[in-house]
């Protein structure tokens, strides 16, 4: 079927994307297990009366293989004790499919893992073009004073799993302030898949 073009307009420092078909936000209390300190992280939902910390814009055509999904990511400041805010973090569901962000405004981080549990790290600022190539977990992170903004796209059929970084308890490392930057330490909880989860998670597309 043929589709008529779509023009939609970034607002760089809003987050916010014209001609969007879909929207979702966090809260804080969405996303108490992210972190390591519980007890601040609830203090912290108190204390700010649980604000939205990140809202996504998106365009989606539709499911095909072929197709592309793109929008905005808006995140804002803050640390919950030395923990920078972050999104929840996923891999594609269908796990060999990539992902591309583009920093618009603010300062932030990717942070990535690879199934067999290597972190990498990408700075993102304006104008930064990241590669998340196929297989790697990845999260976002506000690491600045303003909002962060991001556009992504990614193949139609990706679909986000979850259920990855629960099973592991979070990813290998946090990313957290030090100084006035950031630090990364190892995630004490953090349980590394096995070479057979490495393998199940390859095994349909090698
Ligand atoms: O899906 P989360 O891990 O909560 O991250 C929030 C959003 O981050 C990026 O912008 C992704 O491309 C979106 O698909 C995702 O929904
Ligand atoms: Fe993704």
């Amino acid at each position: 079927m043929l589709r008529e073009p779509v023009a939609c307009i970034v607002d760089p420092h809003a987050g916010g994307m014209s001609g969007h078909t879909g929207r979702y936000e966090k809260r804080l209390s969405d996303l108490g297990e992210l972190y390591a300190n519980l007890q601040a992280h609830t203090a912290l939902v108190a204390q700010l009366g649980d604000p939205v910390v990140y809202a996504v814009e998106d365009f989606r055509p539709g499911s095909h293989g072929g197709d592309l999904n793109f929008g905005t990511t808006r995140m804002s400041p803050g640390r919950v004790d030395q923990e920078f805010f972050l999104t929840r973090g996923h891999i594609h569901a269908k796990a060999d499919r990539p992902e591309i962000y583009y920093g618009q405004s603010g300062h932030g981080l990717l942070q990535m893992e690879s199934p067999d549990g290597q972190t990498r790290i990408v700075e993102i600022t304006p104008q930064t073009m990241c590669y998340v190539p196929p297989f790697w977990i990845h999260r976002s992170i506000n690491i600045g004073r303003t909002d962060l903004v991001m556009v992504f796209a990614y193949p139609s059929d990706s679909g986000q799993d979850y259920r990855i970084i629960e099973m592991s308890n979070g990813m290998r490392n946090r990313v957290v302030s030090h100084g006035d930057g950031w630090k990364l330490v190892d995630n004490t909880s953090y349980k590394p898949r096995t070479a057979e989860d490495v393998a199940a998670l390859m095994k349909d597309y090698v």
